[in-house]
């Protein structure tokens, strides 16, 4: 089965039921349903025990559903887990993650839930959010330290205020965090997902942040309103005249490894194995399988 996209990452509010109930239609490839930052203090129980009751309702269609809980260092962070582990969504976030202790603090947790509820199997994945200078320190063992992470992400408006920075539009002060946080994630083959842009009507900005972020090797970005969802999706997907030559360079390598050959060339220019595999992600981002193209060559 294809891997699943992550271009796109929306945040509702855990207390807004009438976005949450649109969830599935907004065009994302994944919704993040907020009991943290999103919801005041004085709502976090009602946003509870709605977003349980949505995961049970609501349909998300073909839509990857993520919840992210509280920190177990407030007091909501293990009431959320008890609420929202039973329910599987497809994955869960915890935010502010600073140590290896932090995560297994956490999986304890879920573990124990999910024994208590009789789940064998656990499908559901966790996404560790990397949002304090700590956490920025620690992010490689963070990221080998427990299987069931298959995403790693950086969390920029945090992160600022933890440095005591302010959060430029040339994202200065979080790129060496980027970049690392790209590396320790792509060491142990997660997804990397880049932190949300604040500025709902500034497209051509949000446009050339993530193309910034595609370079350096993220996955995808979480954003905050619906508007947001094609520009972003507009970078990441791959353009006509790149996936025709991804389609070439995939044929030609089919044809050439069934001849014996390994390494060639096209328009003078060398195919190896790394361009082959940048191609195959291409066309991953555009659908097309490589096993039907290989059909079409036999
Ligand atoms: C920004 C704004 C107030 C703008 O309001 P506006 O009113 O101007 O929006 P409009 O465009 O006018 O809305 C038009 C229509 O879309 C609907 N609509 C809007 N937003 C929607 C949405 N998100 N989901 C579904 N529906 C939506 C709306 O209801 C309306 O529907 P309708 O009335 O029917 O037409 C609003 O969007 C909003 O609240 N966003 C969510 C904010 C949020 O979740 N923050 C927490 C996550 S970040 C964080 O925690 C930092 C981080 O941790 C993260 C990290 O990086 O990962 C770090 O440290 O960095
Ligand atoms: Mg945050």
């Amino acid at each position: 089965m294809a891997k699943k996209k992550r271009r796109s990452m929306l945040y509702i509010p855990g207390n807004n039921p009438a976005m949450i109930q649109q969830a599935g239609v907004y065009g994302c490839d994944a919704v993040l349903l907020d009991l943290e930052d999103a919801v005041a203090l004085n709502q976090k129980d009602a946003a509870r025990i709605l977003v349980r009751s949505m995961l049970e309702t609501v349909n998300f269609y073909d839509t990857e559903v993520c919840v992210r809980v509280n920190n177990l260092q407030t007091p909501f962070g293990l009431a959320d887990l008890e609420e929202i582990v039973p329910m599987q969504p497809d994955n869960i976030r915890f935010p502010k993650t600073e140590s290896v202790q932090d995560v297994k603090d956490f999986m304890k947790e879920v573990r124990r839930i999910e024994k208590e509820h009789g789940i064998k199997d656990p499908k559901m994945t966790i996404h560790v959010m990397i949002e304090t200078a700590k956490g920025v320190a620690n992010v490689y063992e963070i990221a080998a330290c427990e299987p069931r992470i298959d995403a790693i992400t950086i969390g920029g408006q945090d992160l600022t205020a933890d440095m005591g920075i302010v959060k430029t539009p040339d994202g200065a002060g979080i790129d060496y965090a980027r970049k690392r946080i790209v590396m320790a994630g792509k060491a142990n083959n997660l997804d990397v997902l880049d932190t949300v842009f604040a500025d709902v009507n500034d497209d051509e900005g949000l446009k050339e942040e993530t193309e910034y972020i595609k370079k350096l090797g993220f996955a995808g970005k979480a954003l905050i309103n619906p508007r947001q969802v094609d520009p972003v999706h507009e970078v990441f997907n791959p353009s006509e005249n790149e996936i025709r030559k991804a389609y070439r360079v995939y044929s030609e390598f089919y044809k050439n490894t069934k001849a014996g050959i390994g390494v060639f060339a096209i328009d003078g220019k060398m195919i190896d194995a790394p361009v082959v595999q940048r191609a195959i992600t291409v066309l991953e981002y555009a659908n097309i399988d490589i096993k039907d193209i290989e059909k079409s060559l036999d």
